[in-house]
């Protein structure tokens, strides 16, 4: 049956005008074309393009010419548009199909079928634009509105009038409490008592995809094709549909009369957007069944037809073939919610939904605002709710994103009992968000932090360059305690290295040559070197040049001190560093000093926040693992890494930003510089906790700053020799990286993919001219007669090299090449790797464990023993002693047990002292 085109707007079509080929045999008839082909074949039979083109063209035209033809001026009908309501009339089981400016345009011209003294029966849960509307019909035009709880058919009964009510206008599921109307139930109900009704849909929550009102009962369904149809926020327009011909004749005649149709171009774009609604529908209600679980769980009023508990679940599965993409949920306190919202970054803070970003909002203050606050009380909208309109954005982005936003409003916390997220009841959740740690009189307190080495996989060097980085954090870490001073100095104590101790009195620094940097502003590209040559000339004077690694330690930790400080009011505090890292080996102890130096500086000038107060816990013993994971803000953390590479470029010169970035954000991440028009950041690897390695100390000192240096020269020098190694390089750790991701690549064939990569990589570093004699020694000891791959790791020159240890390896031959590495003078370690990244100490006192025994680390690292404790070397008695008396006091009680523990005991200590927060 061919179409008939009504010019005056309408577009007529027979149902099911589909572009299904014709049976071939009536023995094997072909099936009709499913929704989402449907959605993306865009095809009127009779309106074939003259020159076949595959989209349709804009006819960007007012008028066209010629007398009695389809089209002669655009108000009335334009070709562009005709093709749209042709696919949406096809793609909605519509006979007819009315394209707008926009939903409450949709909604204008359906409610101009109104007269004075006629009676709609609305929801009372509506778009407020909708309510806005309908106030004005009530007060401009003489209609009465019933406004109904449309969740019970029954309570619509007593509304309609066999002859008065005039229209019955339904939202399912309501927007934004997701309230469920039985369409189908109510339409018979309302057809039997007022024949002459007309049951009118606002369907734009579900979109054709999900529910077709009109398969249902209804007599006109319309939609803000600006959501789900469009999905990019990019255009504005409503679509109405209905398949009475004396409706359409109506509604043709308003839209033509008030000139509201949509036009060419918007025509154009929402045909396009709607090739995709099917496939964008899918992803975005998934990923809300998983939000929508997730705020369940954690114990929030959710709102969400697919959740079990919605009493609306049944009727909506009956009549909808999906739950959509919106849900929203109750927090207890509107305060609270504005935290939320704005704390999310991901979510955008938007009105509007359906487009393919995620959107949050709260519908008292934005998309409900112009209900007064008397009638949303009254219809049951709560102040406090929040809605979330659901993206395509990566679910795991999402959930984190979110998961952030509860955590610093102090909604949820963690509960080290059961080691996850939990709600933070009703009326705690505020007033411990407002708390946010106040650092303000916090001067007297002890703050001890901790952060961990790393072990760099692929890419050293070549990182600096651009190139990605493979690294994971490993089991040892650098700590830092900062003990008040109440004698106007400040002072460092560098006990690894040589127990090194200096003090100045704060008054004495150059802050004449400081240029401050404001909260919240980044460092300069550059380096102070003003403030650098002030410290040089003063400060530090004392210090000869020969004792690098003090003089690093101590430039890097005052040039931090005092950018960072930004009043007359400097604070006075001891820092004290110890690490179980061998340092200046190539494991990344000066990121890990330099996390620990920056995170005590931003705590000592109030610069970052820290977690409110967790979930109050028992007095159980919490050890140093992941137990508090996620407790530190990702904001702070980056605050933290920003000012920690400061610190590396003082003692690396060019660093890439890898090592510090383990240090605070651990796990194992690949990495890329930002800076060479690349995809540059960070992003977390998984598959790597598992894997064994034996990392072995050279024992041979190096520098780190030289070696960089000395590769940025041979670039300059063998441009062709190095940007091609770097570009292998490259592919080493894509390849690696892919290996990593594959959860089908089995076990063994990882561990030889990546041995194979290490043995690969470390030729490069050779080429590169960063291997040493000693290095190339323990890779052939490792090799012959273990058969294993090592690779070095780190700036190399000497340092550490990198062993991959596979699955079946015996401990015996373990043991073996122990023996034999320390025969050879060298200093090994069997590490795990991806641990926690920063760690402070939590300043709770009901967290803390002060007076518990001091307990031993359990000897060695997993099943191997290292044979004797890595450097640093323990302390003397009289050192201790020495130590001891330096500025300490009764009112510090970790100074002296931080300085009398061994090597060995410190993770032990550190962990017995209470519950740790980390990143
Ligand atoms: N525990 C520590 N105490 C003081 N300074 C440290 C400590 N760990 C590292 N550093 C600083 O970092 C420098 C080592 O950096 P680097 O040579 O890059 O070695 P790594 O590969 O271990 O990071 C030291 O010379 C010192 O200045
Ligand atoms: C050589 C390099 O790639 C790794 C750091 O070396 P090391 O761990 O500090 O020896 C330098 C950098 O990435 O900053």
């Amino acid at each position: 049956m061919a179409p008939t085109i009504d010019p005056r707007g309408s577009a007529k079509y027979p149902l099911h005008d589909l572009p299904t080929p014709e049976p071939e045999s009536p023995l094997r008839p072909r099936k009709p074309y499913r929704f989402s082909t449907l959605c993306a074949t865009v095809d009127n039979p009779d309106m074939k393009d003259q020159w076949g083109s595959s989209s349709v063209p804009i006819y960007q035209s007012a008028t066209f010419k010629g007398v009695g033809e389809k089209f002669d001026y655009s108000r009335s009908g334009n070709p562009t548009r005709s093709h749209l309501e042709h696919h949406i009339a096809k793609i909605s089981s519509a006979q007819h199909a009315f394209t707008v400016s926009s939903g409450m345009a949709a909604l204008d011209v359906i409610l101009r079928m109104l007269k004075p003294g006629d009676e709609i029966i609305a929801g009372d849960d509506l778009y407020g634009g909708t309510n806005r509307l309908l106030t004005y019909i009530r007060t401009h035009v003489g209609v009465t509105i019933h406004h109904v709880d449309t969740t019970i058919p029954e309570k619509i009964h007593p509304f309609i009038h066999p002859d008065k009510t005039a229209m019955v206008l339904l939202e399912s599921p309501t927007n934004p409490l997701l309230k469920i109307a039985d369409l189908a139930t109510i339409s018979k109900d309302v057809k039997e008592r007022a024949p002459n009704a007309i049951i009118v849909v606002d369907n734009t929550m579900m979109s054709p995809y999900l529910q077709r009102p009109l398969e249902h009962g209804a007599d006109i369904v319309y939609d803000s094709a600006t959501k789900y149809l469009s999905g990019h926020h990019d255009l504005m327009a409503g679509v109405v549909t209905c398949n009475r011909d004396d409706v359409a004749q109506k509604l043709a005649f308003t839209i033509n009369s008030v000139g509201n149709a949509l036009t060419p171009i918007d025509s154009f774009l929402l045909l396009r957007g709607i090739k995709t609604l099917a496939i964008r529908m899918d992803r975005q209600q998934a990923t809300t069944q998983s939000v929508a679980e997730y705020l369940y769980n954690l114990g929030f009023k959710v709102n969400y037809p697919g959740l079990p508990t919605h009493p609306g679940q049944a009727v909506h599965a009956r009549i909808a073939d999906g739950n959509g993409a919106v849900l929203s949920f109750e927090t207890g306190n509107k305060e609270l919610s504005e935290k939320i919202v704005a704390g999310t970054r991901l979510w955008g803070i938007s009105v509007s939904f359906g487009c393919v970003n995620s959107l949050i909002s709260m519908p008292c203050v934005m998309s409900h605002a112009s209900i007064d606050p008397a009638t949303r009380a009254a219809r049951g909208l709560p102040e406090d709710l929040i809605r979330l309109c659901v993206g395509i954005e990566d679910p795991h982005d999402l959930l984190d994103d979110l998961e952030r936003a509860l955590i610093d409003a102090g909604a949820i916390a963690l509960d080290a009992s059961q080691n996850k997220f939990v709600r933070v009841p009703e009326g705690d959740a505020l007033s411990l968000a407002v708390e946010k740690l106040n650092l303000d009189g916090d001067e007297d307190r002890e703050w001890l932090i901790s952060a961990p080495g790393k072990v760099i996989l692929f890419g050293e060097h070549a990182v600096v360059h651009g190139v990605t980085a493979i690294a994971a954090s490993v089991d040892l870490r650098c700590y830092g305690l900062t003990t008040p001073r109440r004698d106007n100095k400040v002072s460092v104590h560098l006990v690894d290295i040589d127990n090194f101790y200096k003090e100045w009195d704060v008054d004495s620094l150059p802050w004449d040559a400081v240029t401050p940097v404001p909260p919240g502003d980044e460092h300069p590209e550059a380096l102070d070197q003003r403030l650098i040559d002030a410290l040089n000339e003063t400060a530090l004077a004392s210090i000869p040049a020969e004792k690098k690694p003090v003089h690093g330690a101590c430039l890097s930790f005052l040039y931090l001190y005092m950018i960072l400080n930004r009043n007359e009011d400097h604070p006075t505090f001891d820092f004290t560093a110890r690490s179980t890292l061998p340092v200046g080996a190539g494991l990344g102890s000066s990121a890990s000093y330099s996390v620990c130096a920056a995170t005590a500086s931003l705590i000592a000038n109030r610069r970052i926040n820290l977690p409110s107060r967790p979930a109050p816990s028992t007095d159980e013993h919490v050890p140093v693992s992941h137990q508090g994971r996620r407790a530190i803000s990702n904001e702070t953390a980056e605050e933290v890494n920003r000012w920690a590479f400061v610190a590396e470029k003082i003692l690396h010169g060019n660093p890439s930003g890898v090592d510090n970035s383990v240090a605070v954000f651990g796990g194992a991440l690949a990495y890329t510089r930002p800076g060479f028009g690349k995809k540059s950041g960070m992003e977390g690897i998984q598959g790597f906790k598992s894997l064994k390695f034996l990392l072995t100390n050279s024992k041979v000192p190096r520098d780190t700053k030289r070696l960089v240096a000395g590769v940025g020269e041979k670039k300059a020098n063998e441009p062709e020799l190095v940007n091609g190694i770097l570009k292998s390089i490259q592919s080493i750790s894509d390849e690696a990286r892919r290996a990593l991701a594959d959860p089908e690549l089995p076990r063994e064939s990882l561990l030889s993919a990546l041995s194979a990569l290490m043995a690969e990589n470390h030729q490069y570093l050779v080429t590169l001219g960063v291997s040493h004699p000693s290095l190339e020694n323990i890779k052939e000891k490792t090799a012959n007669p273990h058969g294993l791959s090592t690779k070095l790791t780190g700036a190399g020159g000497g340092g550490c090299a990198v062993t991959l240890i596979p699955d079946d390896f015996k401990d015996e031959q373990l043991q073996d090449l122990i023996t034999t590495l320390i025969r050879e003078g060298f200093q090994p370690y069997l590490t795990s790797v991806g641990g926690s990244g920063l760690g402070i100490l939590s300043p709770y006192p009901e967290h803390r464990n002060r007076g518990s025994r001091l307990r031993h680390a359990p000897e060695g690292f997993g099943q191997v023993t290292p044979p004797d404790t890595p450097t640093p070397r323990e302390l003397t008695p009289d050192e201790i002693a020495e130590g001891l008396a330096k500025g300490t006091s009764d009112l510090d009680p970790l100074r002296a047990p931080f300085l009398s523990s061994t090597v060995a005991e410190l993770p032990g200590w550190a962990s017995e002292l209470g519950r740790w927060m980390y990143v």
